[in-house]
């Protein structure tokens, strides 16, 4: 089968990223993750992302760039994370599907969650990229 990608914000907000606690499926509830959502066929990962932020949070948001990387989850899918952005006049964040709770994580509080297992080295990544501190993770090792 072919691979299929999820796409995921790091939606960035005063210098804090957006963590949302899955509430299903029973597997992966209570951890949490970067919101976003599979892209559907004919549809570029830009407007995935905007209609899952939609869909999700009820937010309008923007996507910015591409977060280098690729991490493989349940095959056939694969998470890239695009950064992203409210548009000004967006509603606030809230947990409509999917999540039944979000929080704003300064840098220093991001590894307070239990992110997803394979979340873990895209939020390094994530930090990295967006130059958020350099806090390392709970594995101990330092983003890059
Ligand atoms: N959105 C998102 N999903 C993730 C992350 N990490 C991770 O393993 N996943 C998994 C959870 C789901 O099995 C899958 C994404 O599917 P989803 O259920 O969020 O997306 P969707 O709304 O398009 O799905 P569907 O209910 O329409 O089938 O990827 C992440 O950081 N963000």
């Amino acid at each position: 089968m072919s691979e299929r990608i999820v796409v995921a914000a790091a939606l960035v907000d005063g210098g804090r990223l957006l963590a949302a606690r899955r509430s299903a499926p029973a597997d992966l509830a209570g951890r949490w993750e970067l919101p976003g959502g599979k892209v559907e066929a004919g549809e570029s990962p830009e407007a995935a992302l905007v209609r899952e932020l939609h869909e999700e949070l009820g937010v309008a948001a923007e996507p910015g760039e591409r977060v280098p990387g690729r991490w493989p989850l349940r095959a056939p899918f694969v998470l890239h994370v695009w950064t992203a952005r409210l548009l000004p006049g967006s509603a606030a964040p809230e947990p409509l599907e999917d999540h039944d709770a979000l929080r704003w994580l300064a840098p220093d509080r991001i590894w307070d969650v239990p992110w997803l297992d394979q979340d873990v080295p895209a939020v390094e990544r994530v930090i990295a990229h967006l130059g958020l501190g350099a806090v390392p993770s709970p594995g101990g090792t330092a983003p890059e």
